[in-house]
């Protein structure tokens, strides 16, 4: 994994319950040359997940940073909380099949990862596979378009 400097940091955040996840991804991307920009938290005290999903989100808004990453207990309710935004596709990874497929079919732009279900290293390599992967467009794009309709129904 390497990055151009010129690219702005990726954003990371996790609460209480992602904090030693986030800080070994976060040593590892930077070990790796990624800048990373870190919103917290860093302390064991126990913090609600949502307002670190919604600091990355807005990060990557202002900074123009294509992903982001975000750590609590499971992944799951970072991915819920930062998949309330417009424009954000959050997806759990438990692997590197997951990254691969949800960068080429889904274009996901935030990781999501959870502490309690997932180890360091098979974390990582999700990662690296989710940083490296491009989206594959085509008929994909056409199911994009369609994630926004909020009210529209299967067969409606
Ligand atoms: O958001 C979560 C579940 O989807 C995360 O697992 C949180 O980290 C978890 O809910 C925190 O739980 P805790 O008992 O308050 O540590």
């Amino acid at each position: 994994m390497s990055s151009s400097p010129t690219k702005p940091p990726i954003p990371i955040a996790a609460d209480h319950g992602g904090l030693p996840l986030k800080l070994a991804i976060k040593a590892a991307l930077e070990a790796e040359g990624h800048a990373v920009q870190d919103f917290g938290t860093n302390s064991a005290e126990s913090v609600d997940y949502p307002d670190f999903a919604h600091l990355v989100v807005d990060a990557m808004t202002a900074g123009g940073a294509p992903f982001g990453i975000l750590v609590c207990g499971t992944g799951i309710g970072m991915a819920i909380a930062a998949n309330r935004h417009p424009g954000i596709r959050a997806a759990v990874l438990h692997d590197t099949t997951e990254a691969r497929l949800t960068r080429a079919h889904n274009n996901a732009n935030i990781a999501c990862f959870g502490a309690r279900t997932i180890g360091v290293e098979t974390a990582l390599d999700a990662l690296r596979v989710f940083l490296a992967t491009p989206y594959e467009a085509g008929r994909h794009d056409r199911r994009l378009a369609k994630l926004d309709r909020g009210s529209a129904k299967p067969g409606a």
